[in-house]
C-alpha cells in the first residue's frame, strides 16, 4: 500500500531552527531563541531581552573549509545616547533612532551596490523598548537579497547597558533601497551570495517579502474599503477629545545639514519629523508623555532637496482603549510651487503608567466626512494589524493549528504559509534516511518535531510540473489517500481553498477531513525554486463535521527546481503533526518503502501529462464554493 504524501501537514511560522535567527513578517519579527540545546525555537515574539551576550548573533562564522566569514555588506553602527539624543523623559527619541538606522542600512546597500542608494521604503517597525541616555544602541545592517535596482536591507537594533553587562534586542526592520547612477539608466545589481543557513533563508523569504511591500498599498485599500463599510456609525463616548484639537501642522526648511550625501533631503531627517509632529499630536489627546509602539509600513514617494519646505501634518485618526493611531503626512513645495507628496505614515503610540503597563487613553471625536472616514479606517487597520500579528507570532502551543482564513488576513496567511515552507526548504541538517529508484528519503529532527522530505528528479519541464502539482484536484491521479478534493474559495490564482477528504487510517474508523490553504509562487529570479505551499485553515462555511475526523496539516508543500530546461528536480515537503505520524513512520524507521511508490507514481503522473494540462478546467480567481462534494467552476 502507498502511504500518502498527505495529509499534508503542517506548521507555520514556528518550528525549529539549527541557528539563532530572526526572520520578519511584515514587521513582526520572529525571533530564534536559543534553548540550550544549541538549537532554537522559533518565537514570534517583536523582540525580546538578550540577556546574553553569547546569544546575540555573530557576524563571523567558521564555514566548514576552517575559513572565517564575514557577511560583506554587514555595517555596523554603536552610539552612547547623550541627553541631546533623547527627549524630556531622557529615553532616546524615535527619529534619532531612525535616523541611525536609516543611515546604517544606506551605508549596507551602498557597499553591495557600490553606488549612491536611496531609501525607497521601510516595512513595519516595532519598538519593544525604549532606550535610556548613557545606554549604547548598537545598529547592525546587511543586505538580505538584490533585486534588479533595489535591494532588501535588514537591520537589527539592540540595546546595551554597559553598567549592568547586559544586551536587549529593540527592534527589527527591513528597509528597500534603489541603486542610483546618473550616468546609465537603471542599475543592474550583482546578486546576492547567501553563505549560511541564516542568509539563505533571509534571502529565501526576502522574495515573498518583496511581493507583500509592493502590494501592501493596494491590498490595504481595498481592506479598508471592505472593513469600513461593514463598520457603520462612529461611536459617540462622553468626554471624548475632539480630533481637531490634536491636529499639528509643522513647516522645516530643508538645509544643507538636513540632507544626505546625494544632496536630497536625508530620509532619516523625514522620518524624524515626522515622528515629532506626530508626538506633539498624540500627547495632545492625552496630556502626557506618549510612546512610539509601531510605524506601519511607508513608502518615499518621491525625493525632496534642500530648499524644500517640508509640510508635516499629524492628527489622532482614533483612540481605543490602550492605543492611539496618529495619521502623519509629508508635502514638499518650493517658493510658490505646489504641494508634492512625500511619505505618509501610521504610528501607534501608547501611554505607559510607572509599571510600565498602557493606560487607559480618552476617546476621540472625529471631524465630519474626512475625520470619520479616518476615524473608521483607523479601525479597521488596527483590525489588519492584529490579524497579521496573531498569524504571524503566535505561538503554536497557544493556538489552534488552523487558523481563520478570511479576505483579511489572507495576505498574511500566503506569506507565512510560504515562508515556513522556505525556512524548512532552507535548513541545513537533513539527513538521508533511505533511498530507492532514485527517490530519496530525508528527515530532520529537532526537539520533539519531525519533518521529511522527499526528492526526485523528472524529465518534466519545471513550470509543467508546478502547474500539475499545484492544482490538488488532480491529485488522487498519483496519490490515492487524496479521495476527493473540491475548491471552497479561490481568492486569487495563487491561493486556492481546498477540502480533501481521505480514507480512515485505522480498520472501522472515520475517514479524515482537511481544510487546506494551497499558496503557489513563481520563482522570483532563476535562483529561486516554483513553490507550493500547504496549511491548514478554518472557514465558517465549512466546520467539522460528524462524518470525517478533521485533521490538521501545519506545513508541507512542493519546492519545484528547474535543474535544465527538460529536468527537474521535485522535493516534497512535510513537518509531521500527531495525525500524519503514523502514516510515516514505517517508511522513516526503513520498515516499509511506501513513500517510493506514492512518489514514482507522481513522477509517471508529470511524465505523463507532460504535454498537457487540459484534465480540469482552469481555476478561476474569484470563485467561491457553493455546496458540499461540488467543485464550482
Ligand atoms: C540635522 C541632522 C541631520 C542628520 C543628517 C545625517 C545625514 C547622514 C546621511 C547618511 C546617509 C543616509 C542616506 C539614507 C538614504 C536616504 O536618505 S534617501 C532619501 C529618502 N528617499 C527618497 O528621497 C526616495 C524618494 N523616492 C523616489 O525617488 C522613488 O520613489 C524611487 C524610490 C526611486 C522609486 O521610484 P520608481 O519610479 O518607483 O522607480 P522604479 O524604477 O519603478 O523602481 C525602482 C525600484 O524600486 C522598487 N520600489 C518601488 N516602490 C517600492 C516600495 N514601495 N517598496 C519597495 N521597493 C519599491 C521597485 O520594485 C524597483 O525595484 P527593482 O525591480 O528595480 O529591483
Amino acid at each position: 500500500m502507498n502511504t500518502p504524501l498527505g495529509p499534508d501537514c503542517l506548521p507555520v511560522v514556528y518550528g525549529e531552527l539549527e541557528t539563532d535567527t530572526r526572520l520578519y513578517s511584515l514587521g513582526l519579527i520572529v525571533h530564534g531563541e536559543s534553548n540550550g540545546t544549541g538549537s532554537t525555537t522559533l518565537r514570534g515574539d517583536m523582540s525580546s531581552e538578550i540577556g546574553d551576550r553569547d546569544l546575540v548573533e555573530d557576524p563571523l562564522f567558521i564555514l566548514e573549509r576552517g575559513e572565517v566569514y564575514r557577511n560583506p555588506t554587514e555595517v555596523k553602527m554603536s552610539q552612547i545616547v547623550l541627553p541631546c539624543h533623547a527627549n524630556h523623559c531622557g529615553e532616546l527619541s524615535v527619529g534619532q533612532l531612525l535616523k541611525w538606522m536609516d543611515s546604517t542600512a544606506c551605508l549596507s546597500a551602498e557597499r553591495h551596490a557600490g553606488s549612491p542608494c536611496i531609501t525607497a521604503s521601510v516595512d513595519d517597525i516595532h519598538f519593544e523598548h525604549t532606550i535610556g541616555v548613557g545606554q549604547v544602541v548598537n545598529i547592525k545592517a546587511k543586505v538580505n537579497r538584490a533585486f534588479t535596482s533595489s535591494m532588501e536591507v535588514g537591520i537589527s537594533v539592540s540595546c546595551e547597558d554597559l553598567f549592568s553587562d547586559s544586551l536587549w534586542n529593540v527592534c527589527d526592520a527591513f528597509a528597500t533601497f534603489v541603486a542610483r547612477r546618473s550616468e546609465v539608466g537603471k542599475v543592474q545589481l550583482k546578486q546576492v551570495v547567501p553563505r549560511t543557513q541564516t542568509e539563505q533563508m533571509e534571502y529565501s523569504i526576502a522574495a515573498e517579502r518583496r511581493r507583500m511591500r509592493l502590494i501592501h498599498a493596494e491590498i490595504i485599500t481595498d481592506l479598508l474599503s471592505t472593513s469600513t463599510a461593514q463598520l457603520g456609525e462612529c461611536q459617540e463616548y462622553q468626554n471624548a477629545v475632539s480630533a481637531e484639537r490634536t491636529r499639528v501642522e509643522s513647516v522645516e526648511l530643508v538645509l544643507p545639514p538636513h540632507a544626505n550625501h546625494q544632496v536630497s533631503t536625508f530620509g532619516g531627517q523625514i522620518m524624524a519629523w515626522m515622528e515629532n509632529v506626530a508626538t506633539i499630536s498624540a500627547c495632545r489627546l492625552c496630556n502626557a508623555h506618549p510612546t512610539l509602539r509601531t510605524i506601519d509600513m511607508f513608502h518615499f514617494r518621491g525625493p525632496s532637496h534642500i530648499g524644500d519646505r517640508l509640510v508635516l501634518k499629524a492628527i489622532v485618526n482614533n483612540a481605543f482603549k490602550h492605543s492611539m493611531e496618529v495619521g502623519v503626512c509629508a508635502e514638499a513645495y518650493q517658493g510658490a510651487g505646489e504641494l508634492r507628496h512625500i511619505n505618509s505614515a501610521f504610528m501607534t503610540f501608547e501611554v505607559l503608567d510607572k509599571d510600565g503597563k498602557p493606560r487607559t487613553l480618552p476617546r476621540i471625536r472625529p471631524e465630519h466626512v474626512d475625520g470619520n472616514r479616518r476615524y473608521q479606517e483607523a479601525i479597521a487597520r488596527k483590525k489588519i494589524r492584529l490579524d497579521r500579528k496573531y498569524i504571524i507570532s503566535c505561538k503554536q502551543t497557544e493556538v489552534p493549528l488552523s487558523v481563520p482564513w478570511d479576505t483579511s488576513n489572507q495576505m498574511y496567511l500566503s506569506y507565512s504559509n510560504l515562508s515556513a515552507l522556505k525556512i524548512m526548504a532552507a535548513q541545513g541538517n537533513w539527513m538521508l534516511s533511505s533511498e530507492k529508484n532514485k527517490v530519496s528519503l530525508y528527515t530532520l529532527e529537532e526537539n520533539q518535531m519531525l519533518c521529511f522530505k522527499v526528492e526526485t528528479t523528472v524529465n518534466v519541464p519545471a513550470e509543467q510540473a508546478f502547474q500539475l502539482l499545484s492544482d490538488l484536484r488532480r491529485r488522487h491521479e498519483w496519490d490515492r489517500h487524496y479521495q476527493q478534493c473540491d475548491v471552497i474559495i479561490q481568492p486569487d490564482e495563487d491561493d486556492t481553498i481546498y477540502q480533501v477528504t481521505t480514507p480512515c487510517v485505522s480498520r472501522g474508523g472515520k475517514g479524515q477531513d482537511f481544510i487546506l490553504l494551497a499558496s503557489r509562487r513563481k520563482p522570483c529570479d532563476s535562483r529561486d525554486p516554483y513553490l507550493i505551499a500547504l496549511r491548514s485553515v478554518t472557514v465558517p462555511t465549512h466546520p467539522a463535521s460528524e462524518d470525517y475526523t478533521r485533521g490538521e496539516v501545519l506545513c508541507a508543500g512542493f519546492s519545484i527546481i528547474e535543474e535544465s530546461s527538460d529536468v527537474t528536480t521535485i522535493s516534497y515537503y512535510n513537518q509531521a503533526t500527531p495525525g500524519v505520524f503514523p502514516y510515516i513512520s514505517n517508511d522513516i524507521a526503513g520498515l516499509s518503502s511506501s513513500f517510493y511508490g506514492t512518489f514514482q507514481s507522481c513522477s509517471k503522473y508529470l511524465e505523463e501529462n507532460r504535454d498537457s494540462l487540459d484534465a480540469l478546467p482552469p481555476l478561476k480567481p474569484g470563485a467561491e464554493w457553493d455546496g458540499p462534494g461540488r467543485t464550482p467552476l
